[in-house]
């Protein structure tokens, strides 16, 4: 199978229960919940999103023909030392990441985390499962390791997803004009919830990718 990927690169997890780890990101071009245009957001699936994910022309993007030329190339990006971690996210990464190439990278060596909408099955073998379910959008992805809303989300109160298999529950902030008003109402909603922890995007605090 090709992959298409928008970019490859190595920064720090900012987000959930992994934030502040060394991480290789590989963003997968596309997203079933939007086109990626900004003519469509008004009435896409999921009409929030803060990443650009159409195309593969991104520092280290491109169409790999195998799994073997993907996950030689995202070990490429890794400096050496500690756990090789990569992080599979997009556009939705559940379109594209298959057995084979969690395989291929499992044998250089690799944790394999994923960042996922939740709309699709996951293939057996991930180390970490992060679910942030959408409010429009089927959710067929109730266990994993951590469940990641993006808050508030009208139709997608926190209630909700509060008894799902997960390990970690977080509330993440929308980014948007009103991410103050919204940062506060998630700190609002954890206090009264202890349940939930509340997730910064640490690396738009830092300003790294
Ligand atoms: C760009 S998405 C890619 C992975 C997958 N499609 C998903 O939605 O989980 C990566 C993470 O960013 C979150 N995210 C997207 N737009 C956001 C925004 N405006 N504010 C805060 N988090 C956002 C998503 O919910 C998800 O947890
Ligand atoms: N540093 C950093 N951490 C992230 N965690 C999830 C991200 C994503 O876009 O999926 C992301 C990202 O884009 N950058
Ligand atoms: S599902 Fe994820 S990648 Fe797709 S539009 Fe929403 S936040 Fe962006
Ligand atoms: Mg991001």
């Amino acid at each position: 199978m090709t992959y298409s990927v928008k970019e490859l690169f190595y920064t720090l997890q900012g987000e959930g229960a992994q934030a502040g780890r060394a991480a290789v990101f590989c963003r997968f071009a596309g997203c079933n919940l939007w086109t990626g245009r900004d003519q469509d957001r008004a009435t896409a699936v999921c009409s929030f999103c803060d990443t650009d994910f159409v195309g593969t022309d991104g520092p280290g993007g491109g169409k790999f023909a195998t799994a073997e030329a993907l996950a030689d190339a995202i070990a490429r990006q890794w400096p050496g030392g500690g756990r090789p971690y990569v992080v599979c996210t997009g556009g939705e990464p559940l379109l594209q990441l298959d057995t084979p190439l969690i395989e291929a990278l499992h044998a250089r060596g690799f944790e394999v985390a994923v960042e996922t909408n939740g709309t699709q099955p996951a293939p057996p073998g991930l180390d970490w499962i992060c679910v942030s379910p959408k409010a429009d959008a089927p959710l067929v992805l109730t266990s994993g390791h951590e469940l990641k809303l993006v808050y508030p989300q009208p139709l997608a109160p926190p209630e909700r997803f509060a008894g799902l298999d997960f390990q970690h529950f977080f509330l993440q902030p929308m980014d948007s004009v009103l991410k103050r008003e919204h940062t506060q109402s998630a700190v609002d909603y954890c206090m009264a919830h202890p349940q939930w922890r509340l997730s910064v995007q640490m690396h738009k605090v830092v300003g790294i990718a």
